[in-house]
């Protein structure tokens, strides 16, 4: 099935094929080596849960900053250091060394924070400007020389900070410059750990691990021994040099590495991805037979019968229309003779497979446009930006030139994540700070998209509730704003549905219909507890048409829709 989407994709605008990409690009924006992302969306998830605004603080680089650092210990600032705090002249040559180097070095997992989060904490800059002296080296992070990054440059202080904010908002990161970008949480290891006094501990190479492990790793003895080399350190040397008794544990309690058996691997049995969707739907089928099962036990088929099936049918979301076309069929082939459960769930197959067979369509991109331009749109949570990034994964893997538009700007974590995916997926990306305004974003995007002659541009929107009116008006407004650049565009407006959404999926699809044209949809999370009923009644009542389902959150769980193996799915019949 995927292989038919590609065969649309590559037969699509045939007359016009794709031509290869000039040789000079467009000046958009430095050009640096590209690194696979190895992110799991699980990584991904963890990476949102740490960019909550609530954790922000966690991240704030006070306690990272060398010389802050020195400040906080010596008390009285960095002139202080040498003469008030001996011991700090003490340290070993590396911490020195460590000490000096830029912040780059140390500040780590600051890449992660967009530079309107800390815009965010600059109204407190008070304390961030005054740790921060002019004479600290710039940290580089992945920043091209000069090059102002609008949203994304981590923490360098009030003046550079506010200078950052005002220079250009909107970011483009193209493919080759995802590996030096800061966002990169590959890059955000602190390689110094800030110690409890905020200075940064001693990072030690393998060798100087080795020698210290013996002395460092012995928490069975209950504490850090002191210096043993160097210096007047006759009584401690003393003590170290006598034989240590070996510590008496409580019961239950032994030392020594614990002997692992190594355990025989069962193998992995990954399920294909009409197993999850059977699994997914399993509620909504086993509850849907169960119930016919037991209404058609013996029982001749009569008006009474059909009515009870009709009932159930609309209960499991399937919709009036749909259910009157299973009890007419039914009537009309079995009428006043037994019937099984299982007549009644191929007869349900067959007709859902009806109503869903014309909807069922390959997402037909006229990449004659460069860019075919994708909205994406829907309730929040729905899926979109992991659809956008499965989509993507599909369309670069096919040899397409895919830009991503991180449009929902409401979001830090959202930003953050499409980057993760268009890191992911090759595909460049254009973003801005927190907040933007994103009917402009997107105009921005589709501007570079046509610049640097993208193939398909997917634009990412924030996720909103139908029922918000000025939300609402901001979607018509990107529509719009896109449609000023070519008056077919945005060419597929697609939305996600979540599958575990009931009957209000029904009104969702209504309202984005009116309000940003929605020509197609996307049914994500039917491996969860789906409740895939009513996408056959969104189909019955809307005739959009259904390019995909996802059935998981990896970049592959996304299969183009079948009619066939829905309906089966749903009336729990298996291949
Ligand atoms: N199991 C499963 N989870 C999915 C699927 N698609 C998306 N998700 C998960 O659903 C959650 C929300 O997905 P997002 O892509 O962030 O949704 P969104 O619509 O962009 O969210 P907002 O930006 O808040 O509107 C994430 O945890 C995804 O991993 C799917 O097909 N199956």
């Amino acid at each position: 099935m995927a292989l038919s989407f590609l065969k649309k994709v590559f037969t699509f605008g045939k007359d016009k094929p794709i031509e290869a990409e000039p040789a000079a690009e467009p000046p958009v924006d430095e050009v640096l080596d590209l690194a696979e992302s190895a992110f799991t969306p699980e990584e991904t998830r963890a990476i949102e849960a740490e960019l909550e605004p609530g954790l922000r603080e966690d991240h704030l680089p006070l306690a990272t900053d060398p010389v802050l650092a020195q400040e906080m210990d010596a008390g009285d600032g960095p002139a202080a250091d040498s003469a008030a705090a001996p011991e700090l002249a003490a340290e070993t040559a590396e911490e020195q060394e460590h000490a000096l180097l830029p912040p780059t070095e140390q500040i780590g997992d600051l890449g992660l924070i967009p530079l309107s989060l800390l815009e965010a904490e600059a109204e407190d800059s008070a304390v961030e400007e005054s740790v921060t002296p002019p004479s600290v080296p710039e940290p580089v992070l992945g920043l091209a020389e000069g090059k102002s990054r609008g949203g994304h440059l981590p923490h360098k202080g009030g003046d550079q900070a506010e200078q950052a904010s005002t220079s250009a908002s909107t970011e483009v990161l193209t493919t080759e410059e995802h590996a030096a970008s800061p966002i990169s949480p590959l890059v955000g290891e602190m390689s110094a750990e800030p110690t409890e006094g905020g200075r940064p501990a001693a990072t030690l190479d393998a060798d100087q691990l080795s020698e210290s492990a013996p002395q460092a790793i012995s928490p069975l003895e209950g504490e850090m021994p002191g210096r043993a080399e160097g210096g007047d350190s006759s009584a401690s040397t003393t003590d170290a040099a006598e034989p240590q008794a070996a510590p008496i544990l409580p019961k239950g309690f032994a030392t020594g590495r614990a002997a692992v058996e190594a355990q025989p691997e069962a193998p992995k049995q990954k399920l294909t991805w009409f197993q999850r969707l059977r699994q997914g739907l399993a509620r909504t089928s086993s509850q849907l037979t169960g119930q016919i099962a037991a209404l058609f036990t013996k029982r001749k088929l009569d008006d009474e019968t059909l009515q009870d099936l009709e009932d159930l049918l609309i209960q499991a979301d399937l919709g009036v229309e749909t259910a009157l076309r299973v009890t007419d069929t039914l009537a009309s082939e079995r009428y006043g003779k037994d019937v099984t459960g299982e007549d009644v769930t191929r007869i349900m197959a067959a007709e859902i497979t009806k109503v869903l067979a014309p909807v069922a369509k390959p997402l037909q991109l006229d990449l004659s446009h460069k860019p075919h331009v994708i909205l994406v749109v829907g309730v929040n949570g729905t899926g979109k930006t992991t659809t956008i990034g499965k989509l993507a994964a599909k369309l670069s893997g096919a040899g397409l030139k895919v830009m991503l538009a991180a449009g929902d700007t409401f979001r830090a974590a959202a930003i953050e994540q499409l980057k993760i995916w268009a890191e992911r997926t090759k595909s460049d990306i254009v973003s801005s700070k927190l907040g933007a305004d994103a009917a402009g974003l997107a105009y921005e995007a589709f501007e570079q998209a046509k610049l640097k002659k993208s193939d398909v541009l997917i634009i990412d929107t924030a996720g909103r509730l139908q029922n918000r009116t000025e939300l609402m008006a901001e979607l018509e407004k990107i529509v719009r704003v896109l449609g000023k650049l070519d008056p077919d565009a945005p060419h597929t407006v697609l939305q996600t549905l979540d599958a575990t959404t009931g009957q209000n999926a029904l009104n969702q699809v209504e309202i984005f219909r009116n309000v940003a044209g929605v020509n197609g949809l996307i049914m994500t999370k039917l491996d969860g507890t789906a409740r895939g009923g009513i996408l056959v009644a969104i189909s019955a009542k809307h005739k959009l048409p259904v390019y995909f389902i996802g059935v998981g959150e990896g970049v592959d769980d996304l299969e183009p829709f079948e009619a066939g193996d829905f309906a089966h799915a749903i009336a729990g019949i298996g291949h």
